[in-house]
């Protein structure tokens, strides 16, 4: 069932990723960034950093993907500006991917789904990534609270560290554990589509760092996040040839956004030529 006031989080990427493009803008304040940007390493520092991103970029972005250990690194006083930019993606029409790779048994995921996907939540994102490798279900909390919620998940299928193929390309009954997971959220969209068209509301994570290798996405329905774009050294282009279905992609960048700040103008020219690169992936 949907949040009565919500449309399913599929139905919302979908929409504004036909409005804006298909770019993720991720907020890892690294104190390289902050240094880079002239600023204190401190949650002053961060501060400026991440809400200043949001205030420029903010017409132009569809999803905003806060990294939360960069935020953590400052304690509560980090914690309280990750809320702070949550609001603030909220107010510019952006969509919030909560980046903080969670996991653990069910009923601690209760508590990750209270955190994180529960309306009123302090800390409650629009979607959230997690981590399929103690087993879905292990997971199903969180996925029934985004269902519930409006909300989304991105479950990591292929990560786009180099040596992530040691599990995740691993093999059982000739598919990979990627593919396992791949197919997992593919079956549980359909259930949540319940026939309808457009994306459902769980999508994996596929590094751009590897491409789409031997993964099968012929039949997936739902959201790829693709990180490793820019300082990683994955390219849109690379994508567009890697990728069997282009159209299905969400590419997210982080180091490689922030390093045209902090002139907001900078900022923008960076994201307006990615945007425009973006036009490649265009196969559905
Ligand atoms: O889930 C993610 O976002 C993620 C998955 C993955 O396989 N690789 C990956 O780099 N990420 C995240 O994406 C961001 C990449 O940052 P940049 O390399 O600076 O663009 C970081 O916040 C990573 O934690």
């Amino acid at each position: 069932m949907s949040h009565p006031t919500r449309a399913p989080f599929g139905t919302r990427l979908g929409a504004l990723l036909a409005e804006r493009g298909r770019l993720c803008v991720g907020l890892d304040p690294h104190p390289s960034v902050l240094r880079d940007w002239g600023l204190d390493d401190d949650v002053a520092g961060l501060e400026r950093c991440v809400r200043g991103t949001v205030a420029a970029l903010g017409d132009l972005v569809a999803v905003f993907k806060p990294q939360s250990a960069l935020f953590e690194r400052f304690g509560s006083a980090g914690v309280a500006v990750l809320e702070r930019v949550l609001v603030d993606v909220a107010e510019v029409g952006a969509l919030s991917l909560l980046d903080a790779k969670r996991g653990d048994i069910g009923s601690t995921m209760d508590g990750y789904a209270a955190a994180y996907l529960a309306d009123g939540a302090p800390l409650a994102a629009d979607a959230l990534t997690v981590n399929p490798y103690l087993g879905l279900d292990a997971l199903e909390p969180a996925v029934a609270a985004a269902l519930a919620n409006g909300r989304g998940l991105y479950l990591l299928a292929r990560t786009s560290n180099p040596d992530s193929g040691w599990l995740q390309l691993a093999e059982r009954d000739g598919r990979s554990v990627a593919q396992l997971v791949v197919d997992a959220v593919a079956e549980r969209n359909r259930e949540a589509l319940a026939g309808g068209e457009g994306l459902g509301p769980l999508g994996v994570v596929v590094g751009g760092t590897h491409g789409q290798g031997s993964l099968d996405l012929d039949v997936f329905n739902g959201s790829v996040l693709v990180p490793g774009v820019g300082a990683q050294g994955a390219t849109l282009a690379d994508l567009a040839r890697s990728f069997s279905r282009p159209g299905l992609l969400l590419p997210t960048s982080s180091r490689g956004v922030l390093a045209a700040g902090p002139d907001p103008t900078g900022l923008r020219t960076a994201v307006t030529a990615l945007l425009s690169e973006g036009t490649v992936l265009t196969r559905p």
